[in-house]
């Protein structure tokens, strides 16, 4: 039997939510290899709490740029920001990720998005981060690391780290799927 190959993917968060993610999706799809995926610390650049797409995919884009400066030798670098979008008068929350490949290729996905109360946006508005608000609501701690305010509003049935998946699937898509596509 041939040795797996060894592939090193270095996401920019030490969030326990995020990192099982990571691991769970690239168990699909890079069944070949023997994975290591480590979550290291990379700062986002945009504000704790991001309020749109753009700010949200900045993040995103900014952690894993992060990491690729702080891990030259992994195979993928990773940046994963949860963000608030807004569309008309409909306020909604969901997840960015990018992945950067070793020669600098970039691939971008998402997570699905869920709607946010008016009661959750009002304390946004007022300052307080989202985990912190998710975690008083629920009576919980650190949501966040666990199933997450997506988690909550499904009665777990699409917990943080499940929703994230797909956007780290899509995200990997130019990676593993059929060239013809993409060149
Ligand atoms: O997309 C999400 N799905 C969820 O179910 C969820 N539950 C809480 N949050 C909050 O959204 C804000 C931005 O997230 P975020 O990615 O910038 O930071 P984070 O603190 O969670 O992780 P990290 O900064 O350690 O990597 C932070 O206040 C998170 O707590 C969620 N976001």
């Amino acid at each position: 039997m041939t040795e797996k190959k060894h592939l090193l993917v270095v996401l920019g968060s030490t969030n326990p939510s995020k990192i099982l993610s990571v691991k769970n999706s690239l168990e699909k799809i890079m069944k070949n290899y023997s994975l290591e995926v480590i979550g290291v610390k990379a700062p986002s650049g945009v504000r704790d709490q991001p309020m749109s797409d753009e700010e949200t995919l900045k993040g995103a884009e900014n952690r894993a740029k992060s990491v690729l400066a702080q891990y030259p030798h992994a195979d993928f670098a990773m940046g994963i920001e949860g963000g608030i979008s807004k569309i008309g008068d409909v306020f909604l929350e969901n997840g960015f990720v990018v992945v950067l490949s070793k020669n600098g290729e970039k691939g971008i996905g998402t997570s699905g998005s869920y709607q946010l109360s008016s009661k959750i946006l009002n304390k946004i508005n007022e300052g307080t981060e989202l985990g912190d608000i998710v975690d008083e609501l629920s009576g919980e701690e650190s949501v966040k690391t666990k199933q997450g305010a997506m988690g909550l509003l499904t009665k777990n049935l699409i917990t943080r780290d499940k929703a994230y998946e797909t956007g780290i699937i899509f995200a990997f898509s130019k990676f593993y799927s059929d060239s013809v596509y993409w060149h």
